[in-house]
């Protein structure tokens, strides 16, 4: 496994490969590596003859009150897991590779409507430092395939947008959410939670699917809405939304079946996000 932090290296690196005609899939990620993103290298290593993943922290999705110094950095076990994963390539850049001029001064890529809401609320630009940074890795890395997980499901809708309107040669894999045993989603997050947190999660998840089941059984949305948020509250959660959506992210009307359940919340600083989907009866 190669590992680059210059993009003029890493380029080279890829020249031949594309040369040959070989499928290069990539995985963004910010490190802190689990099961989940694990699980992306999987799906990339299926389809792909050559994988690369990235590593940076991308100071440019971060608000200023959110954890970008705290944010775990553990390159030495991410790099072993990437090569156990069976990853080729490893990109590394640093803040001033990415930003040369400093993040002010940056071009930016913004992706309307679907950046707007949900997470996009919560979080002000956000995901104009997500569509931008992923944009320079699709630039920089040219795959012919990227993968990203389900549980960040706004990103993935958010990129998936990008893709389209930037007419991008780049298929675009969504990969299910991996969870513990309790349900609660891994995520690099959850490193933050404190044992009796980390209990308390698991009813992130167990929430939506009690609200699926009533839903799935015709009950009142808005209603039902808002049942989910009293017991998000009792449980300890302060939630940031919790929201029914069309798969794309739309308002839901009397004719949608196909729906996603959307939620995010604090436990203590700990912000968490999830989601499920379900179908709503005729
Ligand atoms: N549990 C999971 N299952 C599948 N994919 C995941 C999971 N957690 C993260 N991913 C995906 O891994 C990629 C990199 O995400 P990131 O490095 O931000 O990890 P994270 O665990 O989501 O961290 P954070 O706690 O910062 O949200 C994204 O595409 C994300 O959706
Ligand atoms: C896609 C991503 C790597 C861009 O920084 C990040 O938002 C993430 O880890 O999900
Ligand atoms: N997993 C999405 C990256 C972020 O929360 O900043």
């Amino acid at each position: 496994m190669h590992i680059h932090a210059d993009i003029q290296e890493l380029r080279a690196a890829l020249l031949p490969h594309r040369r040959a005609g070989q499928r290069i899939g990539l995985v963004p990620t910010m490190g802190n590596l689990h099961r989940g993103h694990l699980a992306l290298v999987e799906t990339a290593r299926a389809q792909c003859d050559v994988v690369v993943a990235s590593i940076f922290v991308n100071p440019l999705q971060f608000g200023p009150n959110e954890d970008l110094d705290n944010y775990p950095r553990t390159l030495e076990d991410d790099l072993a897991s990437l090569r156990e994963a069976g990853c080729d390539l490893v990109f590394t850049p640093t803040p001033s590779t990415m930003y040369p001029r400093g993040m002010g001064s940056q071009s930016l890529v913004r992706v309307p409507e679907v950046s707007e809401g949900l997470c996009g609320g919560s979080r002000p630009g956000h995901f104009d430092g997500v569509s931008t940074v992923v944009s320079m890795l699709f630039h920089i890395v040219q795959p012919d395939v990227a993968c990203f997980g389900e549980k960040d499901y706004q990103q993935l809708a958010v990129i998936r947008r990008m893709v389209s309107d930037l007419h991008l040669p780049i298929e675009i894999i969504g990969v299910p959410t991996v969870r513990e045993d309790s349900g609660l989603a891994l995520s690099s997050r959850n490193g933050y939670l404190s044992d009796d947190q980390h209990a308390t999660a698991a009813r992130l998840q167990s929430t939506l699917m009690e609200l699926r089941e009533q839903l799935e059984a015709g009950a009142d949305i808005d209603r039902q809405l808002l049942q989910g948020l009293t017991s998000l509250r009792q449980a300890g959660f302060e939630p940031d939304y919790l929201e029914l959506r069309t798969p794309d992210l739309g308002q839901v009307t009397a004719t949608t079946r196909d729906a996603i359940l959307l939620v995010a919340a604090r436990l203590g600083p700990t912000r968490l996000i999830d989601n499920l989907s379900l179908t709503l009866p005729r």
